[in-house]
Parts: C-alpha cells; sequence; structure tokens
C-alpha cells in the first residue's frame, strides 16, 4: 500500500459516532463460473462513515481519480437504500475512504464500494439489517453476485442471483494457495465487457462451463489443486473477451508451462488472474511470462502477490474516531 501523508482532512472530532469498514477486494468467474465463483483477495478499501450537518466526502489513495464527492457518489447513494430499507433517515454523511483496490481493472473496485457502504451504513444503525439481507442489495446493485459475496463474505463464494434472489456458499481455500494477478495499465468498465458477450450461447458451451465451474469447486473443496489447471477453463466469456485484452489468448495457452495451477481473465478484466501453489517455488518465473507476453503485445501492467482472504468486510472497533481515516490504517498495518 502506499499511504499518503498526514494533513488529509479533519478528524472526526465532533462526538458524533463514526463506523470504520474494511474490505477486501475480489476476483470473480476464476475461468468457468461466470457470474457465479467469487474470492477474495488481500488487497483492501477502508470506510469511515458517520452521520453529518451538511455531506461531505473525501476519498484517498491513487485509486480514485474520477470518483464523485458529492451525493452521487456510489457509497452515499448506497447508504441511502440502507437507511430506506430500515425505515430511517439519515440525509447527510461525513464519508472518508481510502483504497488500494485498482478502479475499472477486474478486482472488484465497485464491489467493494457496494459492500463497504452497506456494511457501514448498517453499522451505523445498529446493524438493523441482517447480512443476508445486504446480500440480496449488493447482489441487485452489481447484478450479479460473484464480487459482493467474496467482499462481504470473504473466502470463495459460490454463489448465484436470479434477479430476485441470491443465495451462496462460503469455502476457505488452503494455505497453500497463492495468487499472482498481472494488471494492464488501461482501464475496462465491466458494462463495455459485458456489452461484447453474445446474448444466447451454444448448448455446448453451457454443457462445457457447467463441468468445468463444477469440477473446479470441488477441487477446491477437496484441496485437489491437480485439477485447477483442467477445470479452470471457459467458453461463456473470455474468448469473447480475448480482443479486449491483447496478449490474453497467449497467456491463456500458456500459463500452466510457466508454473501456474489454473489462469483466468479476473473478472470482466482487464487483469490476469493466476493461481498458484506457494510450494512450487515458481511465482517469479510466471510473473515474467505474463508481463513478457502482455509487453509483447504492447501493453505495460503491473503484477501483484496476493493470497485469498478467509474474511469478508469487517467492522473495525479499534478505530480511533479522533485521528484520520489515513493515520487509522496506517496504524493498523504497522500493528
Ligand atoms: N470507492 C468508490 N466510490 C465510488 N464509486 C466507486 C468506487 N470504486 C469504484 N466505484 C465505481 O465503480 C466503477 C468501476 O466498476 P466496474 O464494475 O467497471 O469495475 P471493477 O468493479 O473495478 O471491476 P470488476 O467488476 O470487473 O471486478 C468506477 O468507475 C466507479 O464508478
Ligand atoms: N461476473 C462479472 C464480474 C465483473 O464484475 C463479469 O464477468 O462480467
Amino acid at each position: 500500500m502506499s499511504l499518503p501523508g498526514n494533513g488529509n482532512g479533519p478528524a472526526a472530532g465532533d462526538g458524533r459516532r463514526k463506523v470504520y469498514v474494511k474490505v477486501p477486494a475480489s476476483t470473480a468467474n476464476l475461468g468457468p463460473g461466470f457470474d457465479a465463483l467469487g474470492m477474495a483477495l488481500n488487497l483492501y478499501a477502508w470506510i469511515e462513515m458517520g452521520i453529518a450537518d451538511r455531506t461531505e466526502i473525501r476519498l484517498y489513495g491513487d485509486q480514485m481519480e474520477g470518483v464523485p464527492t458529492d451525493k452521487s457518489n456510489l457509497v452515499y447513494k448506497v447508504a441511502q437504500q440502507v437507511f430506506e430499507k430500515a425505515g430511517v433517515s439519515h440525509p447527510e454523511l461525513d464519508i472518508a475512504m481510502y483504497s488500494d483496490i485498482p478502479l475499472t481493472r477486474g478486482l472488484g473496485s465497485s464491489a467493494s464500494a457496494i459492500v463497504g457502504a452497506l456494511v457501514a451504513a448498517n453499522a451505523l444503525i445498529g446493524s438493523a439489517l441482517s447480512d443476508y439481507e445486504l446480500f440480496q442489495m449488493a447482489s441487485a446493485l452489481e447484478k450479479h453476485p460473484d464480487n459482493v459475496g467474496a467482499s462481504l463474505f470473504g473466502g470463495l463464494t459460490v454463489a448465484f442471483w436470479d434477479g430476485t434472489r441470491a443465495e451462496h456458499i462460503r469455502v476457505v481455500p488452503e494455505d497453500r494457495l497463492e495468487v499472482l494477478v498481472a494488471i494492464p495499465r488501461f482501464q475496462l468498465a465491466t458494462e463495455k465487457a459485458r456489452n461484447v458477450l453474445p446474448a444466447e450461447v451454444p448448448m455446448k458451451d453451457a454443457v462445457f462451463n457447467i463441468g468445468h465451474a463444477s469440477l473446479l469447486v470441488a477441487a477446491f473443496c477437496t484441496g485437489r489443486y491437480d485439477q485447477i489447471r483442467h477445470a479452470m477453463k471457459d467458453a461463456l466469456h473470455q474468448p469473447y473477451r480475448a480482443p479486449l485484452v491483447p496478449g490474453m489468448s497467449d497467456i491463456l495457452e500458456q500459463a500452466e508451462v510457466h508454473g501456474a495451477l489454473g489462469i483466468a481473465l479476473s473478472g470482466a478484466g482487464p487483469t490476469l488472474l493466476a493461481l498458484l501453489d506457494r510450494e512450487s517455488g515458481r511465482g517469479a518465473e510466471l510473473e515474467r511470462f505474463l508481463t513478457d507476453t502482455l509487453k509483447l503485445h504492447g501493453i505495460e501492467a503491473d503484477t501483484m502477490r496476493l493470497k485469498p482472504c478467509a474474511e469478508g468486510a469487517t467492522v473495525l472497533t479499534h478505530f480511533d474516531p479522533h485521528v484520520t481515516l489515513i493515520d487509522n490504517i496506517k496504524g493498523e498495518v504497522r500493528a
């Protein structure tokens, strides 16, 4: 993380209650589990929220460029939905947010904002809504349950949303599973990456994905990581999205030769996400392969070594309302 220095806005010193939420990034689909599988990652955003006389929204970190600071902000709007559902009114909010999750890259930034806002607003009103209700709201807002399920509950989530209800089961991957992401230095909005998908798919492709997604879940549940290379294949979205990410097809074809247990487009992209066995010792080779291949296709990318995160969004009780959000986070990182 790269935290800014001090002087990032006023400390919460008016004596009113503030709540703090830490929410993980997420990767969706994991190849074949389109709109169904999600995994929380140890890359985070933090939200501070309090009731105020006048709305103020402060955004910190390198990842917030272009995000509005008025009442059109997603966090503000989602918080209002929580209050409305709970039958209370708090039109003015003091919100601060710091995020290490890159925007519009396929690492669930919008889901982190939605989930962080839901959990923070709910905490502010004494947890009037259940986690199940928050999950229904999150899935309806994001229009698919994969990223929001992972950010809310942590671990690997297997979920559906049928347009009116969402259900999920959480599985915690073993410790030896590591994640390597290559994040191209360009943004790809989910909306754009969904618009290239066909409205209908051949039955054989649907059957292909049901088998592969099912095998992938079974591989996670049983620790049969040798099956991930076979299971993490997709016929429903990656073939259509490949032209949006130059180099992606070569990477999907060859990453296992360079040490990946499996590889996929992360969410709607453009990030590519490889799973690794910690004991393989091949992380550096794989990292080179990913960045070199993207570079061959004219794409600069940054890599991050991550891990699955077992915990979902968490209300932090140890943050001090008398210092800034940034100072609280710095304290947490040091702790
Ligand atoms: N902290 C935030 N506050 C307000 N809005 C945000 C925040 N983070 C993300 N967003 C909104 O979400 C948009 C990005 O959502 P999008 O679904 O395109 O990408 P993503 O969530 O990063 O990727 P993916 O869904 O593929 O994992 C941003 O352009 C912004 O409008
Ligand atoms: N399942 C979604 C995740 C992106 O938010 C997609 O692939 O479009």
